[in-house]
């Protein structure tokens, strides 16, 4: 292994111990807080840990799920409303309560993400804000339930029978919060975390990995929602008292300072965020109408000058200890051949084509970017698609691969009409590919984006993430140690820890091509690979390309360096305004005084032998 990896490897476990320590002298200080604190210090700190279990919740939904809302003080309110209401009106146990309060939270939560998972982002924070003034106008003029603008008071807070004093109530709202923080870690540290994580990233690009960004959307808004309905149920047999005033437009700014301040989308942000924010108010005692203006001020100011958060500052200088603990570990170092690692589960075709088109047409308005194109890709080779520039390549990848929907015509895949099929559903099929302006996830790691296209092959189910078990961690470090094999095919198990951002142009495009490998599919669709290459990288790639033609995967590919294309491809296909103008092995198609034409003017040739 190279020493730089080890270095690495070395500081992940130096700064993991530091950050087990700091967790485990934080939970030591809460546990001891009751015994220095009074009462009022004693309610402040509990109040933060409410509010730590409704940061969490907003985080997993603007952090991870890229999904902004503004409706949290509505499902805030919701679960605060049921809870106390099944508690104080129908008797019901305070656990009962908790959880109708969390799940009533969570199905509004749907009613939020269903039609945001089909509009574009600013339209779901357009609907969140309609949630919002609807649930603020219920709170308050559905007198029956909520006691309207008089209030709702609640229940003594019971568990089996048993009052619970401030104490009591203090160390199980500690025990919640800590339950919170570990559920939270555990899915953001699994695939599921990281599917997250990479469509908020790139949606093509996830859904290029088989990750279905609706589902995933609506998901994980269920999930936050119903954090924010259980933080809610905890408030309202806490407070004893709600009031609709709470959970109105100037809690849901409470609730988006506590994770822009620190730090959305990282583990220990909504608790940082929590402390600060709850703490704000402390200062402006004398002064209380200045607080709302200092967190209106402070979400102005902290976007531009701490964008990332303080914990995504503080995040940055300890990168290494952030992921990728299974590349730690010491591996076998085996030989690594892609033969071994190709997917023959899915093949179900003895046809020799593996790929037919015919008649395919796509149309933009009144432009028509690809004409009745009919082309057979046949198993086991190296197919390439050249032409001029805007001569329709690249639509043509994107009709086959469900990128773009063709307007007319087929396109059979291992003799099945994959016709319109969506991206997700191909990959599924066994089709991966790699884009012509490269799509990384670049808030993963260089070895993460990698095990992004091993995420097809993982079993282990949300349950398995959240208890971390043993099926899980041996998924995990199986897929890691396959991810670190494809990267050193590629020469850059070195760079495993970094952020793909840190690569050249041309690692880049290599890390794109382990990624599709990765996802071991029967046909591997590349657009313009070596665009950005340097020469020695461009010899590099053909030598993987060769090794990837002999292991039986079949090849589709847009490229622009001829002398490349002359030298590996079996067979070529000419693009021009949209139709084919000819076919066939390259030295047939190198010297076709029609594609000569096309390229350079007549009488010119594409690629010289040397
Ligand atoms: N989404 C779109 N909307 C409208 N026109 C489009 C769209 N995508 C592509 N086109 C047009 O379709 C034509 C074919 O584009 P395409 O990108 O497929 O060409 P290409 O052969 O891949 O070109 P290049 O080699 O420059 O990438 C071009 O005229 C382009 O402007």
């Amino acid at each position: 292994m190279p020493k730089f990896s080890i270095k690495a490897a070395s500081l992940q476990k130096k700064y993991k111990v530091y950050f087990i320590i700091l967790w485990v002298a934080l939970l030591l200080i809460s546990l001891a807080i009751p015994l220095v604190a009074g009462s009022y210090y004693l309610r402040l700190v509990s109040l933060i840990f409410i509010y730590i279990i409704l940061a969490i919740g907003y985080n997993i939904s603007a952090g991870f799920s890229g999904i902004t809302s503004f409706a949290f003080a509505a499902h805030f309110g919701v679960g605060a409303y049921v809870s106390a209401v099944a508690i104080t009106a129908y008797n019901l146990p305070f656990f009962v309560g908790l959880i109708l309060g969390a799940i009533a939270a969570a199905v509004v939560g749907l009613l939020v993400s269903l039609p945001a998972s089909k509009v574009k982002h600013h339209y779901l924070a357009l609907i969140s804000i309609g949630l919002l003034e609807m649930a603020h106008r219920v709170f308050n003029e559905w007198t029956w339930f909520t006691g309207g603008s008089q209030g709702l008071f609640v229940s003594n807070w019971t568990i089996f029978g048993f009052s619970l004093d401030t104490l009591q109530k203090y160390y199980f709202i500690l025990l919640l919060v800590v339950i919170c923080i570990v559920v939270q870690r555990n899915i953001v540290k699994s695939r599921w975390g990281r599917d997250l994580i990479a469509m908020t990233d790139n949606e093509i690009a996830a859904a290029g990995v088989g990750i279905n960004f609706s589902k995933y959307r609506i998901i994980g808004y269920f999930f936050s929602s119903l954090l924010a309905g259980l933080a809610g149920g905890v408030y309202a047999s806490y407070s004893g008292y709600l009031s609709p005033d709470t959970f109105s437009f100037q809690f849901t700014v409470f609730i988006l300072l506590m994770v822009v301040l620190g730090g959305q989308g990282t583990l220990s942000g909504p608790i940082i965020g929590a402390i600060i924010a709850t703490l704000i108010p402390e200062l402006f005692n004398a002064a209380p109408d200045l607080k709302q203006i200092v967190y209106g001020a402070l979400l102005v100011v902290i976007p531009q000058v701490l964008p990332a958060g303080i914990a995504g500052t503080i995040k940055k200088h300890f990168r290494e200890i952030d992921d990728n603990q299974y590349i730690m570990e010491k591996r076998d170092k085996k030989a690594f051949e892609i033969k071994q690692n190709v997917n023959s589960v899915g093949t179900n075709s003895d046809s020799d084509d593996i790929l037919v088109i015919k008649d395919l047409t796509k149309k933009f308005g009144g432009h028509t970017a690809v004409e009745n194109l009919s082309m057979t890709i046949k198993r086991g080779t190296v197919h390439s698609l050249i032409g001029p520039n805007g001569a329709g390549k690249t639509t043509t990848l994107n009709m086959i691969t469900g990128v773009d929907k063709p307007s007319a015509g087929l396109v059979i895949f291992k003799d099945k009409d994959i016709t319109g099929k969506s991206i997700v559903d191909l990959v599924r099929q066994g089709v991966s590919r790699t884009f012509q302006h490269v799509r990384l996830f670049n808030n993963l790691s260089v070895v993460e984006n990698v095990a992004m296209g091993g995420r097809l092959f993982y079993s282990y189910s949300l349950t398995d993430t959240m208890f971390r078990t043993r099926k899980m961690r041996n998924e995990e470090r199986k897929s890691f140690y396959e991810a670190m094999d494809y990267l050193d095919l590629i020469d850059l198990g070195h760079q495993a820890n970094n952020e793909p951002e840190s690569l050249s142009a041309g690692q880049q495009k290599l890390l794109e091509l382990a990624r599709a490998l990765s996802m071991k599919p029967e046909l591997l669709v590349l657009d313009e690979p070596c665009a950005g290459l340097s020469d020695t990288e461009t010899m590099e790639f053909s030598k993987l390309l060769n090794k990837v033609r002999e292991a039986g995967v079949t090849v589709l590919m847009i490229e622009h360096h001829m002398d490349l294309v002359m030298e590996i491809s079996d067979y070529i296909t000419v693009l021009d305004y949209g139709k084919k103008i000819a076919e066939g092995d390259p030295a047939s198609v190198n010297s076709n005084p029609v594609v000569r034409n096309a390229y350079l003017g007549e009488g010119a040739e594409i690629y010289v032998t040397s």
